[in-house]
């Protein structure tokens, strides 16, 4: 079973060799969809939706939340975005019944990236 809990977080970041217009700085808000994979455990759950929202908040939106994305990567895609997702959640998301499955992120309302554990050889 899946289980998904979406978060919304406003940065800003300029793409680098890139002929466009994303080579200027500028910004976006960014939806993110966490999801766990599992079975429900003794209580009924995968896992909390109440700690999950603790965990992404302090692992990953009070670092990008706000912030100049290029200070974290140099090249602030949504492909690199949502993989350094999936690393700083991984590990405080493995428990006896469920793991971290994906990691969903829209740039904008109809551009997103999937990232999932193959994605991210160090996972
Ligand atoms: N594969 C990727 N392509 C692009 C990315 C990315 O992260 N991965 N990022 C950008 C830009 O940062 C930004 O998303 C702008 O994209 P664009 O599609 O041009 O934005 P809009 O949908 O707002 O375009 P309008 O045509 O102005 O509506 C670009 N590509
Ligand atoms: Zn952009």
């Amino acid at each position: 079973m899946l289980l998904c809990r979406d978060f919304k977080f406003d940065a800003a970041h300029n793409l680098i060799h890139y002929h466009g217009k994303c080579e200027r700085l500028h910004g976006h808000t960014y939806h993110l969809r966490v999801t766990l994979e599992g079975a429900p455990d003794a209580e009924g759950m995968i896992c909390d939706f109440a700690e999950l929202k603790k965990i992404v908040g302090e692992l990953v939106l009070s670092k990008l939340d706000h912030s100049y994305i290029n200070d974290i990567l140099p090249q602030p895609t949504a492909e690199y975005i949502s993989m350094w997702i999936f690393r700083a959640l991984d590990g405080a998301l493995v428990r006896e019944n469920c793991r971290l499955s994906e990691v969903c992120l829209w740039e904008t309302e109809g551009s997103f990236v999937v990232c999932r554990r193959e994605d991210v050889k160090d996972a």
